[in-house]
């Protein structure tokens, strides 16, 4: 691979004799990892080997997997860089916190706070731009969370609409993405000096953004996939000097080094608290993470919640259902085992356009900001008619179902995911949860003609 001469000259400076193992590992092969689903009911019965466990997760293991895999259509594995799993365990996520990603698509560290939080607390995922933000949604959708919102947002809009609200933020920031030039060489195109220097002005505006959610007492995780110092520990030394914030240890596991205070004019010497993942060290790919506590312990934002109560009031399209429709919704509901989060549905419930879900967070919160999704969306209802939405075939996933068609053969599977009808023999009427080697991926439909309607969403077809 041919490296940009300056990438070189910089990297020789900076790590001595170790440079000749780092330029010598940008030709090599990179090590895949996935991370499966603690959420989903028997979540370890997947096809994949689980003897490479990656030591720093409890969940992350080294291996391929496939798209087109009923573990991926049902959303048990999501594939990520082994060192990419790092800043999610980082973050210490415990269920009950309200936590927010906030470059979060295509969503590697998203679904693995969701798998922390148990169903408990909230997590807010939001992404700027908007085609990534809908692939965002649709990884978090398979995932089959209960408690996550979807945004699509900038950081400042966010921060003006949610003050000192979260007690943990993961800032996985936009980077010069050295650490992706072996798995994607093309990046190193736009690499130069002058790139990393905008890269580390715009991490700054985010995390300025970023600490106006930050609840006092509450931590980051700054997080990037390079390796340069301007982007990483020379962030952490400008956060510490311009916040109240303190760099909080993290434990260094095999392959994964201390960051370098020398590195940087602040020469800061907690920057050592922070971790380096270089590919010379075979954890995947590069990373940097660093974990920061709020040292706040009031919050001024007495104000900013004034103005939140004030803005509750604006109205919203959002109704409540009346007792008729809880009864329409229900019939079809009740034959389903609904996991924590659903328990108390018709108590939470509302619409908006016919669109029934159980919120995250009230949305009156979120009013004016553009949501992609908040909490379960439990399906359209027309008119008397209630038809189950995609979401909650995936959230159902979480528990053992009976309304179930399992296919056995890997035939029907792959012609239920391309949008054909399948002949069933079942006693089963109605909707009925769609599975292929107990994977929930999807609702179906049988009629008396035992034929089960394909009710996979148009838009994943394979
Ligand atoms: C490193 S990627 C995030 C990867 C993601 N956390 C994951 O684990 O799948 C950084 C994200 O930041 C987004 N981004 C770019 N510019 C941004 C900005 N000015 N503010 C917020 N996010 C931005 C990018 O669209 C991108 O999705």
């Amino acid at each position: 691979m041919t490296l940009p001469a300056e990438f070189i000259e910089k990297y020789q400076k900076l790590l001595g004799e170790e440079s000749n193992n780092f330029f010598e590992a940008i030709d090599k092969q990179s090590k895949k990892g996935f991370r499966l689903n603690p959420l989903k009911y028997n979540y370890q019965d997947v096809q994949y080997s689980l003897k490479e466990p990656i030591e720093f997760t409890s969940d992350g293991y080294y291996g391929g997997v496939s798209g087109r895999d009923s573990e991926w259509t049902g959303g048990y594995v999501y594939s990520q860089d082994p060192s990419a799993m790092y800043p999610a365990v980082a973050l210490d996520v415990k269920p009950g916190d309200i936590v927010l990603d906030l470059c979060a698509a295509p969503g590697g560290k998203s679904t693995a706070l969701a798998s922390a939080l148990r169903n408990e607390g909230v997590l807010v995922a939001n992404e700027i731009s908007r085609s990534r933000a809908k692939d965002l949604r649709e990884n978090l959708e398979r995932w089959g969370a209960t408690n996550v919102v979807v945004t699509n947002e900038s950081p400042d809009r966010l921060a003006k609409k949610l003050p000192a609200f979260f007690d943990k933020i993961l800032i996985d920031a936009p980077c010069s993405g050295e650490g992706m030039f072996r798995k994607d060489p093309d990046a190193m195109q736009y690499w130069s000096q002058e790139y990393v220097i905008t890269c580390q002005t715009r991490q700054k505006e985010i995390l300025a953004e970023a600490m106006k959610m930050l609840k006092p007492g509450g931590e980051i995780v700054y997080s990037t996939c390079t390796y340069s110092p301007e982007e990483d520990e020379e962030i952490v030394a400008w956060l510490v000097e311009n916040y109240n914030l303190k760099v909080e240890p993290l434990k260094l596991f095999k392959g994964m080094s201390s960051g370098r205070p020398d590195w940087t004019g602040a020469n800061l010497p907690d920057l050592k608290e922070t971790v380096r993942l270089w590919f010379q060290n075979g954890v995947g790919e590069g990373q940097f993470v660093a974990r920061l506590r709020n040292t706040e312990e009031n919050s001024n934002n007495e104000s900013k919640t004034e103005k939140r109560k004030k803005k509750r009031q604006k109205k919203t399209t959002v109704t409540r259902l009346n007792k008729e429709e809880i009864a329409t919704v229900e019939k079809v509901i009740t034959n389903f085992v609904l996991p924590t989060g659903l328990e108390n549905w018709q108590k939470e419930v509302l619409q908006s356009n016919g669109h029934v879900f159980v919120p995250a967070l009230d949305p009156e919160i979120l009013n004016d900001l553009h949501i992609l999704n908040n909490g379960v969306e439990l399906g359209l209802l027309k008119k008397k008619r209630f038809e189950p939405s995609h979401q909650l075939a995936e959230v159902l996933g979480q528990k053992e179902q009976r309304q179930l068609i399992n296919f056995e053969d890997k035939a029907n599977y792959e012609r239920y995911l391309h949008g054909e009808t399948i002949k069933v023999d079942s006693k089963l009427r109605g909707f009925v949860l769609v599975a292929y080697r107990n994977h929930i991926f999807s609702f179906g439909k049988i009629g008396n003609d035992q034929i089960l309607k394909n009710f996979y969403p148009k838009g994943l077809r394979k």
